[in-house]
């Protein structure tokens, strides 16, 4: 059961975040993406991947096609997050990003929903949003659960992507909420 103090904060906290997001990416986002970038194609966890699993960053989130991209010219398989119902989605494979010219669930680029299907044993490594998260790789997320499902049982090495301006000291967590074993924003590498 939520406790309710918590969901207040972290509805409060949302808020919060959502309104600083929307200052900081039109300004500095194409910047902060490119640092961050920088930092997770040099993680030995990145370099020694085949498989990654990467969010599809939209508007107010790190972009993250400059990663895609690497992966894709330097051989890796590339999977992207597949929404296919309430707070559950799956990783699915592209061959390339032309393969995410659709817009899916809540307007984010998504591959079609025939695209192979990939198992998240088969997972290397793994790169996922938050709205703001903080050093100790606790993640507040729009709130769907999608992410404390999907790696509730992760075995691989994953990192929370964060502009360092949107950490916050400490984000509320909640029993199923994941932690981070990375946290890579545009000014260091954070391991929990
Ligand atoms: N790029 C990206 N992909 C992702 C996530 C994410 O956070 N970012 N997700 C992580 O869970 C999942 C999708 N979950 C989401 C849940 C809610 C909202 C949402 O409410 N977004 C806007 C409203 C969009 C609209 O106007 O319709 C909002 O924050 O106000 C977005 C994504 C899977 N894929
Ligand atoms: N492993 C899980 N099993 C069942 N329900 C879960 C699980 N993880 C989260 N949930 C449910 O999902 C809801 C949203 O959780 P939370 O607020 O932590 O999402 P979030 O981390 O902000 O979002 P996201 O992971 O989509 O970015 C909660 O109400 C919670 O009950």
């Amino acid at each position: 059961m939520p406790e309710p103090a918590l969901l207040e904060q972290k509805k409060s906290l949302r808020r919060t975040v959502r309104a600083a997001a929307a200052d900081f990416y039109p300004r500095h986002g194409a910047a902060s993406s490119r640092e961050i970038f920088t930092r997770l194609i040099s993680l030995p966890e990145y370099q020694a991947c085949r498989t990654l699993f990467c969010f599809v960053g939209t508007g107010h989130e790190t972009d993250t096609f400059l990663l895609l991209r690497h992966a894709l010219q330097h051989g890796r398989r590339v999977a992207v997050p597949l929404c296919t119902g309430p707070g559950r989605m799956e990783a699915r494979l592209i061959p390339n990003l032309d393969a995410l010219s659709a817009r899916g669930a809540y307007g984010i680029p998504e591959p079609a929903p025939d695209a192979p299907r990939l198992a998240l044993q088969e997972i290397d490594f793994a790169v996922v949003p938050c709205l703001c998260c903080d050093r100790k790789g606790h993640r507040l997320g729009h709130g769907g659960g999608y992410y404390d499902r999907c790696l509730e049982h992760a075995l691989f090495p994953w990192t929370v992507v964060c502009p360092e301006a949107l950490l916050v000291p400490a984000v509320p967590v909640e029993p199923w909420d994941v932690t981070a074993p990375i946290v890579v924003t545009d000014q260091g590498v954070y391991r929990t």
